[in-house]
């Protein structure tokens, strides 16, 4: 049984508390479907996320089986199903591949037997097996809601809310969408709450909740309805409801609402006794024990006396089921508890499933190519102006001849086009791989953002969701910065001193600069509500690498003191320069005036801080709570 009492939601408008869902007290027992209905705006949806926990509860409680969830804690995210208006599965991928993922990601299955047992029977109950190797993209609107419903329905929920399921659906889909929500209503014990604006085939469900302006002015059995609100059709309802303030309503509902769920439980014996709904043992038990909770014992105890009894509730329980033999025909076993995988499982499903989407996204593979293969070749075109040789002063140089002034005039103009083109090819390097990683990663949480939080509501840790996207998001940072710092190199060989490591020190740096655009970039993409944003920002944060670098022109002291902590192309670049020769240092120094850090180990910190503090940000925004309806 799912109960409410007195049940608020408020927000503060204009420094006043408003109930957006108000003192709503609602009884639905197990087995129950029951539709949300109400004008647009009366608060459907925000009733059903309080239920859900999405919106936290401001005043009252709720109850389930008998259980205080405020005080003794939520139900598991197994025994709760919630079926958004969006889609939650990816297009790239088939039915049943969205199945599978959802199955891993939430039920710690026995062994593949188990797994397939599950998908089986979820992909039949919504009636998809037909299309399980179509992919999502293709499938109708229906199909699409089906396969929401399936999604939801791989951890066997107890309670199912349904947000707006059938709206945009043809007549056929939405009746058959409902009769599907129905047959799931009989199996378990499952309550299914679903809101719907359709105010179609209400005959069946068991009871319809009718709420105005966030207050209950209704809720029985489908057939009181009309004589309830002294209406011919249910059409007229909603016009009928405006025309009295909906606290007259609830105070109305207060008086006769008792009546009504006598009815609604009489209506539901008659479906027990017709064998039309079966309840799980502990339901059963549950309800007997609320039922009789001020009965005292009976003389029908005796009949289970040569049993041990635990407790004197155990007893009652007891009592009831001897003495109702009919119905413990209709007694299902309750399902076995669902426990949520572990981190790495967890981790290593929704790697695999990202890599499936990558390579499935035929658009995002070519253009990872064409960067991949490009933006070398771009920096390679310059390779021929650094690879110029730097001349060397002679070791005797007579100052007052007029051929060695020359002479020192031409070292001092071969030294700044030198240094100017290396200084050059390593900002190019290092600017390229930086719009890589803006493009690797500016995306790659906010354009799910939805299915996330669904799924973070389902059980997922954020922990193992940011592992999956730090490993992905490794693997394409390396490719990349190798694939640069290799390609380049053939054209462009790196002036590093004989016997350095000048070369290996150079692409750490293009790694670094590489991972730490894709950390800042990842932190942005998971805080921003929305993908346009996140990209926005990451643009223009690209934008702004090479003027504040100070690689072209030197920037005004403070501001270069202020903006340069922010600049991860300035550290890659000045790293990169101190792992060059003495000499060829000495080149790019002539040619630039902005200051260069002198130690490449302080570039190699910045970077690292940067990494991290992009790594902390986007743990920040994953964790957040942003779901959306
Ligand atoms: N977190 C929130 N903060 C402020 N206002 C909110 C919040 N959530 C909902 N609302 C407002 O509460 C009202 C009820 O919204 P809700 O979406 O629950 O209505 P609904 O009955 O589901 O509407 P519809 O049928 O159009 O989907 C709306 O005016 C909405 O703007």
């Amino acid at each position: 049984m799912l109960e409410l009492k007195d049940f608020c939601f408020t927000i503060e408008k204009d420094g006043e508390p408003v109930n957006l869902v108000d003192r709503v007290n609602l009884k639905v027992p197990a087995g129950h479907f029951m539709a949300i209905v109400g004008p647009s705006g009366c608060g459907k949806t925000t009733l059903l996320n309080t239920i859900a926990g999405l919106n936290h509860m401001s005043e009252g409680s709720i109850y389930w089986d008998g259980r205080n969830l405020e005080e003794e804690g939520d139900l598991e995210p197994a025994e709760l199903g919630y079926v958004p208006q969006f889609s939650i599965a990816y297009d790239e991928l088939t039915v049943d591949e969205s199945i599978e993922a959802v199955t891993r990601l939430r039920v710690k299955t026995r062994d593949l037997d188990d797994l397939d047992l599950r998908i089986d029977r979820v992909l039949e109950e919504t009636g998809l097996t037909e299309i399980a190797d179509r992919q999502v993209k293709v499938l109708s609107g229906g199909q699409k809601r089906r396969l929401g419903l399936a999604m939801e329905l791989v951890t066997d929920p107890q309670l199912l809310l349904c947000d707006e399921v059938t709206s945009g659906l043809d007549p056929r889909s939405e009746r058959d969408i409902v009769r599907r929500l129905h047959a799931l209503s009989r199996r378990d014990g499952r309550i299914v709450l679903s809101v719907t604006h359709s105010l179609a085939h209400l005959e069946l469900y068991d009871s319809i909740l009718v709420l105005h302006e966030g207050r209950v002015a209704y809720h029985g059995v489908p057939e009181g309805l009309t004589h309830y609100f002294s209406v011919a059709d249910t059409e007229e309802i909603y016009p009928r409801l405006a025309k009295q303030p909906s606290e007259k309503w609830r105070k109305s509902w207060l008086k006769h609402g008792p009546t009504y769920f006598d009815k609604i439980m009489r209506e539901r014996q008659k479906l027990i006794d017709a064998g039309t709904l079966a309840l799980p043992h502990c339901k059963l038990m549950q309800e007997t024990q609320e039922a009789s909770e001020d009965i005292e014992l009976d003389e029908t105890t005796e009949l289970i006396e040569n049993k041990p009894a635990k407790s004197k509730r155990s007893k009652r329980r007891k009592s009831k089921i001897a003495a109702a033999p009919e119905e413990s025909d209709l007694i299902q076993e309750a399902p076995e508890p669902i426990e949520t995988p572990g981190f790495f499982s967890q981790y290593a499903t929704l790697l695999g499933r990202r890599w499936k989407i990558f390579f499935r996204d035929r658009a995002q593979v070519f253009l990872q190519i064409a960067i991949l293969l490009c933006f070398p070749c771009l920096v390679a075109l310059f390779g021929p102006q650094g690879n110029e040789a730097l001349r060397i002063y002679p070791d005797t140089i007579e100052m007052t001849s007029q051929d060695a002034v020359r002479n020192l005039q031409a070292i001092g103009e071969n030294r700044a086009k030198v240094g100017g083109a290396v200084s050059g090819i390593i900002m190019f390097q290092v600017v390229l791989l930086s719009l890589m990683g803006s493009n690797n990663a500016a995306r790659e949480v906010a354009s799910e953002r939805k299915i996330f939080e669904k799924e973070k509501f389902g059980g997922v840790r954020p922990l193992a969701y940011l592992f999956s996207k730090i490993t992905f998001l490794s693997c394409m940072i390396l490719v990349q910065s190798v694939w640069m710092a290799i390609f380049v190199e053939q054209f462009w060989p790196y002036p590093e001193a004989a016997g350095s490591t000048g070369f290996f020190d150079h692409l750490n740096f293009l790694i670094l600069v590489n991972a730490a655009m894709t950390a800042i970039c990842l932190g942005i993409s998971s805080l921003m509500k929305t993908s346009e944003q996140a990209s926005l920002l990451s643009i223009y944060l690209v934008g702004f690498q090479l003027p504040l670098s100070g690689a072209v022109l030197a920037l005004p002291e403070l501001v270069g003191q202020i903006t340069r902590p922010f600049i991860s192309a300035y550290w890659a670049w000045a790293g990169s320069i101190e792992s060059l020769d003495n000499r060829y240092q000495a080149a790019v120094k002539t040619v630039t005036e902005t200051p260069l850090e002198s130690s490449s180990t302080i570039c190699l910190y910045v970077l690292g801080i940067q990494i991290a503090v992009g790594i902390i940000a986007s743990y920040i925004g994953i964790k957040r709570h942003q779901w959306e309806h």
